[in-house]
């Protein structure tokens, strides 16, 4: 059986490298970390994730540099070490042309090689973005070439775990086009949405509320990193951009003329269905949940109070939101729990004097 000893060589100690260490570090697996940037390896290894100086060779490097760089990195650590190299980079094909284009003994040498993807992260990066809970419960796609070594796919399986997350295998040409769906895409089209925000006035944007920051989180998102991400998938990518813009084209035409309101219809029905199928929480499959809205004073101690006359009904709150609209003196918790909870949650928290609606 192919065991994680360690040390593992964290290749670029960003948020996601960091986060790497942090968390191989809290398992007592010994890290190295090594950064282009002198100042994030020293950032990286003041806050735990792992050390500059680690004098025994590697079992296992860890590429986490931006998707340019991935290839070169990992051809370079397949010919300074004899360790087994993964990388995390959000794209798969591109790092592996990249590395084969650069590696000499093709074959041999990246049979060593076994790519895979941490399916966390944030709108953050650097170092201080890093924490060692990151990819706990994650999904951890691994994505071998045909001539990767079984053993080194088995010791990806080990390092995802030990990350906390639970891995899916899937060939590198399929892992492009489901990202593409999954992440690429919904990214780009949350830069789209929030773009066209520059210009609105200062008015229009207070009336922002939870839908327009729910599809412009992710618009803060590092345009260096994401330009290199979406460059590297543009072949998947390109497929699903021409289905919106089909989309788009026929929902235009159709604005204004009588049949808009079937077009709109069509448009937001297919929505729903698609959004029904993303899997909830824990990765489990989407279950059925119930919203209730519950109106909050803005005051320090309000969500404690809620969350413990929640507990008392028994209810276990699924997700949760809350809407912090500006200017008011109070905000809006939802709270989804599953249907079977509904009824008493709403009653107690009714008689313990919350304003509740569903
Ligand atoms: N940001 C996210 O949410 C996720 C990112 N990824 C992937 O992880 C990788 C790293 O992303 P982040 O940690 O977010 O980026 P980051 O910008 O936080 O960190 C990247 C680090 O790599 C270093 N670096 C750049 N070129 C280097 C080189 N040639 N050699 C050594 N170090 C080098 C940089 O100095 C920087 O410290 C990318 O390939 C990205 O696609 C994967 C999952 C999620
Ligand atoms: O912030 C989010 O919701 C993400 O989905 C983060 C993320 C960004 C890039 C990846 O390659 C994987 C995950």
């Amino acid at each position: 059986m192919t065991e994680l000893r360690g040390p593992v060589r964290v290749v670029g100690t960003g948020l996601i490298g960091t986060s790497i260490g942090l968390a191989l570090t809290r398992l007592g697996v010994v890290v190295e970390l090594i950064d282009a940037d002198p100042d994030s390896a020293l950032m990286a290894e003041r806050i735990g994730a792992g050390s500059r100086l680690v004098q025994l060779a590697p079992q296992l490097v860890v590429v986490a540099v931006p998707p340019d760089h991935v290839g070169e990195v990992i051809a370079e650590q397949l010919r300074q070490t004899d360790a087994i190299v993964t990388d995390a980079a959000s794209v798969k094909g591109k790092p592996l042309a990249d590395a084969k284009a650069l590696t000499d003994k093709a074959a041999d040498d990246l049979a060593r090689y076994v790519g895979s993807h941490p399916m966390a992260g944030s709108e953050r990066n650097g170092p201080l973005a890093g924490r060692a809970d990151l990819f706990d419960g994650a999904t951890w796609a691994i994505t071998p070439h045909p001539t990767s070594d079984p053993e080194a796919v088995e010791l990806v399986r080990r390092l995802a775990e030990a990350c906390g997350a639970r891995t899916v295998e899937l060939s590198v040409a399929d892992h492009d086009l489901a990202v593409a769906r999954v992440s690429h895409l919904p990214q780009l089209m949350s830069s789209l949405a929030a773009g066209t925000l520059v210009d609105a006035p200062s008015a229009h944007l207070d009336l922002s509320g939870q839908g327009v920051r729910d599809v412009t989180r992710i618009a803060a998102s590092d345009p260096g990193l994401w330009t290199q991400i979406v460059s590297a998938n543009s072949p998947a990518l390109s497929g699903l951009l021409e289905q919106i813009r089909d989309e788009l084209d026929r929902l235009l035409i159709a604005l204004g003329k009588e049949e808009a309101a079937d077009e709109v219809t069509a448009v937001l029905r297919r929505g729903v269905s698609g959004a029904v199928r993303v899997p909830g929480k824990h990765g489990s499959p989407h279950i059925e949940l119930v919203s209730v809205l519950v109106t909050i004073p803005d005051r320090p101690g309000q969500l404690a109070r809620l969350f413990a006359d929640a507990a008392a009904s028994g209810a276990n709150v699924e997700d949760l939101r809350i809407d912090h609209s500006p200017g008011r003196p109070v905000g809006e918790v939802e709270l989804a729990v599953k249907p079977a909870s509904v009824d008493q949650l709403v009653r107690v928290l009714t008689e313990r004097g919350w304003s509740v609606h569903r």
